[in-house]
């Protein structure tokens, strides 16, 4: 009795992945509708799939707001897909982070007798990551207005954008002036940069990822939340001495003292993500440091640092709440980054083991744990695919009380988890910035009984946007 193009009322229930929510019409059919919607909105969607349990549509009307409304203060807002939900204020985005992570946990992971304590909130709601990875790309991504003006009336160039791929486009970026999550450093960086290659689009011309042509690929500013260090670093598909030497002096005129460094990163990858083969120091150490708790961090431009300094320190307190460790604890920081939380744990237990694939991370480490005289830690390079290599070592450091695992998004490998469940440490911390992949790692520990899921608690590391970190801790039964 539903019929394509039919336009029907609801009222939204809940949200889900991929800019879709939830509803259920008056009869008790389920609705996917696909616009930025919030809780509790009543919208009007377009029906165009019609399923026996399901319909899918698109919003086209806001009918009655959600309280939980607010006005997003971003231009680029619905365009971007950084923050999704800066249409909600900031308790409903708390709720939500939570829920996102109990359903996980219950519904992909069959956990159902933990209950996830409340979403930590972070002090700082905007202009608070320390890091920002913008993209070039050699098509600008048209908004519905732009899209009908004709090519020589447009504003901004059409084969030239420098900002944030639109969600699910890799070939095309919104050309940002601005971000609301970022500095005004990195901000008025941006637009430097952006200025000096358009001035030498000859010379420099963009990476066209259809003809995999071109330089210039991805600008990558990071700064030191404590320190206030700043780094630029420029991925390009070639080293171009002179131009780069011009670039470094532009970047000292604009940004003065405060530039600590600038490297140029050369990638010969067909992806679009900003990590370098080899790599430039053009101006500086080639690192920054930033400080979390009583520990100052060197951080180099392919090695990983948490993206929310301030909200950092509260993760790694909760992650050695949550550890409970021993004085006499061997532990090990499985994908350990710069061994940032090796070093916070390294006072509480006998050693600890750092493991992590990225041999400038690896090399950050060390040094780290050098300029804190912290002796008790070792790190070792490996990629944790690679079972043999971890026994081989937990053999030479000794087997682990607890494990620390902080995988990236996508999670640990399997054969990784298998190697859990072979070493079976008492404790095992996992934190995880993806609650589906918590979950079904999670299950693969406790599936035979092995271990049981004792405590998870989310933490908002990234306000304004979907995603929520997690601490989740196992106990061997
Ligand atoms: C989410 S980060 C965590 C870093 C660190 N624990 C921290 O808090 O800063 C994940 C880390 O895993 C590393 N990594 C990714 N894949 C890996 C692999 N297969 N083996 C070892 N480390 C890996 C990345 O380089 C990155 O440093």
């Amino acid at each position: 009795m539903y019929k394509k193009k039919q336009i029907v009322e609801v009222e939204i229930i809940d949200l889900g992945d991929k800019n879709q929510c939830f509803g259920r019409l008056d009869d008790g059919m389920s609705i996917f509708v696909q616009g930025t919607a919030a809780v509790d909105d009543v919208v009007k969607a377009e029906i165009f799939k019609i399923k026996k349990k399901f319909l899918a549509a698109r919003m086209c009307e806001l009918v009655k707001p959600s309280p939980h409304r607010i006005e997003p203060v971003c231009p680029y807002f619905g365009l971007c897909g950084g923050c999704k939900w800066q249409h909600m204020d900031y308790s409903e985005q708390l709720r939500l982070k939570r829920k996102q992570v109990q359903d996980a946990l219950e519904h992909l992971g069959g956990f159902k007798e933990v209950e996830c304590t409340p979403c930590i909130p972070a002090p700082e709601l905007f202009g608070y990551r320390n890091k920002m990875d913008f993209s070039f790309t050699d098509l600008r991504y048209l908004t519905s207005e732009e899209i009908d003006i004709p090519a020589d009336q447009q504003e901004k160039p059409l084969d030239f954008a420098l900002g944030f791929h639109a969600p699910g486009c890799y070939s095309k970026a919104i050309d940002i002036n601005h971000c609301d999550l970022s500095t005004e450093e990195m901000n008025s960086t941006l637009n430097a940069v952006r200025k000096f290659c358009l001035e030498h689009k000859n010379e420099l011309p963009i990476y066209s990822t259809r003809s995999h042509t071109g330089e210039l690929r991805n600008l990558v500013v990071r700064h030191g939340g404590h320190t206030g260090e700043f780094m630029v670093n420029l991925v390009t598909s070639t080293h171009n001495p002179p131009l780069m030497k011009k670039l470094s002096e532009k970047l000292q005129a604009v940004l003065g003292d405060r530039l600590t460094t600038f490297v140029n990163n050369i990638t010969s990858a067909k992806n679009t993500v900003a990590f370098g083969e080899k790599e430039y120091v053009l101006h500086g150490p080639g690192y920054i440091t930033d400080r979390l708790g009583d520990y100052t961090y060197r951080i180099s431009a392919n090695s990983f640092f948490q993206t929310n300094t301030a909200q950092a320190e509260k993760l790694y307190l909760q992650i050695l709440e949550s550890a409970q460790l021993k004085p006499s604890d061997i532990v090990y920081d499985l994908f350990c980054g710069t061994g940032s939380i090796t070093l916070f744990a390294s006072g509480h237990c006998q050693k600890v083991l750092g493991v992590e694939l990225v041999e400038s991370s690896v090399r950050d480490a060390r040094a780290n744990a050098k300029r804190h005289n912290v002796s008790n830690c070792e790190f070792i390079q490996l990629d944790l695919k690679d079972i043999k290599l971890i026994e081989q070592d937990m053999k030479d450091f000794g087997a682990p009380d607890v494990v620390i695992t902080d995988p990236p998004r996508a999670g640990m490998n399997p054969r990784a988890v298998k190697m859990l469940l072979v070493i079976a440490p008492p404790a095992i911390v996992y934190v995880s910035c993806n609650p589906a992949s918590l979950a079904r790692d999670g299950q693969m520990l406790c599936e035979n009984g092995q271990y049981k899921l004792v405590s998870c608690q989310p933490i908002d590391m990234f306000p304004q946007t979907n995603h929520v970190e997690s601490v989740a801790r196992f106990e061997r039964i």
